[in-house]
């Protein structure tokens, strides 16, 4: 991560700059919008032209009041929905399907409740064409990586809310993306549990930084996590504002909390999304 630390400068951003713009970007957003149809016959505009680079490497957070369009937009980067008006290039290839190389993790899991906590990994590795082999030693890896050893045999429904993120998280890292999209995947855990795990995902991504977006509805765990955190108003969705974090990294997800800086840039992105809420 320190190339991509190296790059930024602490000039002002405007949406739609990357701190690491001569790269080539892992994710390029061109003017886009969406609609959906209304129950009424109508039509909703959910997402307006809106302009985001992810670039390589960089851990990139979505924040914003609920409704403004944070997980349509994920879902418009993923593929999985199609864009009214604009492009979005992931990898230098326009996406009109979910791309190759891209990962989803959502806020409930999606483990395979028939199939243990090692199957569900084991899946994934199958899916990236990991040979049969080479998966039991990668399989006893990411357990361990995610301290989920003693409950290798256990089904979903055996084990607590915390072990299933885990698990997903396990499932993603075994497939191994490029590009990682998580909408809200710890939202639903519980304070200690979430803390753990922004640690856990933390540790990894410092080790093998991949490109992420990143959606959730807390401000402290964007900050401490991210390169970058931007802001989206709506509906329709835009991006309101956008917040480099230049805090160390190395980071530790809780110490990281005590410097000033992070109390700053948290009250600052606050008061952004209290100001468009009040507004309302
Ligand atoms: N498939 C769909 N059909 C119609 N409307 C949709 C669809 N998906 C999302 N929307 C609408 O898009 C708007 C934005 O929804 P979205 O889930 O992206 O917001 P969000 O910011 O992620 O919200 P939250 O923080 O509450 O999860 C909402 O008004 C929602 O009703």
């Amino acid at each position: 991560m320190a190339s991509l630390m190296e790059r930024a400068t602490s000039a002002p951003q405007t949406p739609g700059e990357s701190p690491a713009a001569c790269a080539p970007p892992r994710v390029k957003v061109v003017g886009v919008s969406k609609t959906f149809p209304t129950p009424d016959g109508g039509v909703a505009r959910v997402i307006e032209n809106v302009d985001l680079t992810l670039a390589e490497g960089e851990f990139l957070s979505i924040v914003g009041p609920s409704g403004c369009g944070k997980s349509t937009m994920l879902r418009l980067i993923s593929g999985l929905t199609p864009v009214s008006e604009g492009r979005i290039v992931v990898a230098g290839r326009e996406v009109t399907e979910p791309p190759p190389g891209v990962g989803f993790m959502f806020q409930r899991d999606t483990l395979l409740p028939w199939a243990t906590v090692s199957e569900n990994i084991s899946i994934a590795l199958e899916l990236n064409g990991t040979p049969p082999a080479a998966r039991p030693a990668r399989i006893a890896e990411l357990l361990k990586l995610l301290g989920l050893e003693r409950y290798a045999d256990y089904r979903p429904s055996a084990i607590s809310g915390g072990m299933r993120q885990r698990a997903a998280l396990g499932r993603l890292l075994a497939y191994g993306p490029e590009l990682y999209l998580m909408d809200e995947p710890f939202g639903a855990l519980d304070a200690m549990t979430k803390m753990i795990l922004g640690r856990e995902l933390l540790r990894i991504w410092s080790q093998d930084a991949k490109s992420v977006v990143f959606v959730t509805h807390d401000i402290e765990e964007a900050v401490g996590l991210s390169d970058r955190v931007i802001v989206m108003e709506g509906p329709p969705g835009r991006i309101k504002s956008e917040y480099r974090i230049d805090l160390p990294r190395p980071r530790d997800f809780r110490a990281v909390r005590l410097l000033p800086e992070f109390r700053d840039l948290c009250e600052r992105i606050w008061g952004d999304i209290g100001r468009h809420s009040e507004a309302e």
